[in-house]
């Protein structure tokens, strides 16, 4: 059996598998294994067509937004109009088969966008150009999905299926569970909080499929399995996701109304170009950038010239942007340690 098979022969036993209390250890141990054979998929295989061609694109400005999406959603109408790339836009699907980059500028910083080919269902199994697209999201900062207003919400919960089987995490936490293997010792297991969703028995069948016998476990929230997979397989990443519905000049005000509503979402038109400077702003808040605007003594400061920081970075972060030995020239206390978490 291939590993595609396997697969899909523990989906359908985990959606068969009733949940409840008698099933969860075995429902627990098949998503252990379920995550296993994803990850063996996603091993790069050893043939050059699946190398990403006209997919490496440098990193470059203050941070990097990937515009997810099925074909003609308007992915690349949008990045003609908010950077000064012109990326062609058409009525068929897979006008783009490569990944386009512009860049916003925005408050100073130069965000880069990047234009995709749209990805369908099966997109994380090599659909399309969905390997490549999907190793291009896993390097931004900033996920925009974006979706077609008048196509309702089969394709968004389509898409988030296939970032979350290659470990994307949208608009999720790391979670707080401190695990270490070890030499020898067994398993210690702790938790600093009352556990509903997982117990000591469990995190020991998981940790024994992947043939981890030794290791310190410590639960500091109260974390699923699933969770738990996570951080064992360790290979994760959590990003910001924007969900935006384009096009809703074509839907109903009160249609429009509904999406608006929903979590993490933003309405535009970039046909009648609508709300667009709103995304932008929802845009800044999700990368979480910050300006530090600097100032001769004496004078005033210049706020045309900021450095753009990301969230987190200290005060080492912002000498070594103004110069590479300022911050090995402060005197004690060292400043990394004096004011950590700028932003
Ligand atoms: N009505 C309407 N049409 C739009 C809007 N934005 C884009 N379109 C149209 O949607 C079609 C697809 O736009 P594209 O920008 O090519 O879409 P895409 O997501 O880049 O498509 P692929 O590259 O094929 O994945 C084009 O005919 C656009 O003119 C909008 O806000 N409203
Ligand atoms: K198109
Ligand atoms: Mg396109």
């Amino acid at each position: 059996m291939g590993i595609l098979e396997k697969i899909s022969e523990i989906e359908k036993e985990i959606a068969r598998t009733q949940k409840n209390k008698a099933t969860e250890y075995h429902l627990g141990l098949l998503k252990a294994k379920l995550a296993k054979y994803r990850a063996q998929l996603l091993e790069p295989s050893k043939s050059a067509s699946s190398k990403g061609e006209g997919f490496d694109v440098m990193k470059s400005g203050d941070a990097r937004v990937a515009l997810i999406g099925f074909p003609s959603v308007g992915k690349s109408t949008f990045l003609s109009l908010m950077t000064s790339t012109a990326s062609e836009a058409a009525s068929y699907e897979f006008t783009t088969l490569t990944c386009i980059p512009g860049v916003i500028e925005y408050k100073g910083a130069n965000i880069q966008l990047l234009d995709l080919p749209g990805i369908i269902e099966g997109a994380a199994q090599g659909k399309g150009r969905g390997r490549q697209v999907i190793a291009v999201a896993r390097t931004a900062d900033v996920v925009i999905m974006m979706l077609d207003a008048t196509k309702g919400e089969v394709q968004r919960s389509l898409l988030e299926k296939e970032l979350e089987s290659v470990g994307i995490r949208l608009n999720k936490h790391k979670p707080n569970i401190y695990f270490k293997p070890k030499k020898g010792g067994g398993i210690s297991f702790n938790s600093t909080v009352t556990l509903t969703q997982c117990s000591e028995k469990l995190v020991q069948l998981i940790l024994h499929e992947y043939k981890i016998f030794n290791a310190e476990v410590l639960f500091r929230d109260d974390c699923s399995p699933d969770e738990f997979i996570d951080v064992i397989v360790g290979n994760r990443v959590y990003m910001p996701c924007l969900y935006v519905y384009n096009k809703i000049d074509q839907i109903s005000m009160e249609e429009v109304d509904r999406l608006a509503r929903k979590p993490n979402s933003v309405v535009i038109s970039c046909g009648m170009k609508l709300n667009l400077d709103y995304l932008l702003e929802m845009l800044w808040e999700y990368l979480a950038l910050t300006c530090i605007y600097t100032k001769k003594r004496g004078q005033r400061p210049d706020f045309t010239d900021a450095i753009i920081l990301r969230k987190g970075a200290s005060v080492e972060h912002v000498c070594h942007r103004i110069h590479r030995s300022l911050a090995s020239q402060f005197k004690a206390p060292a400043p990394s340690t004096a004011h950590s978490g700028w932003a």
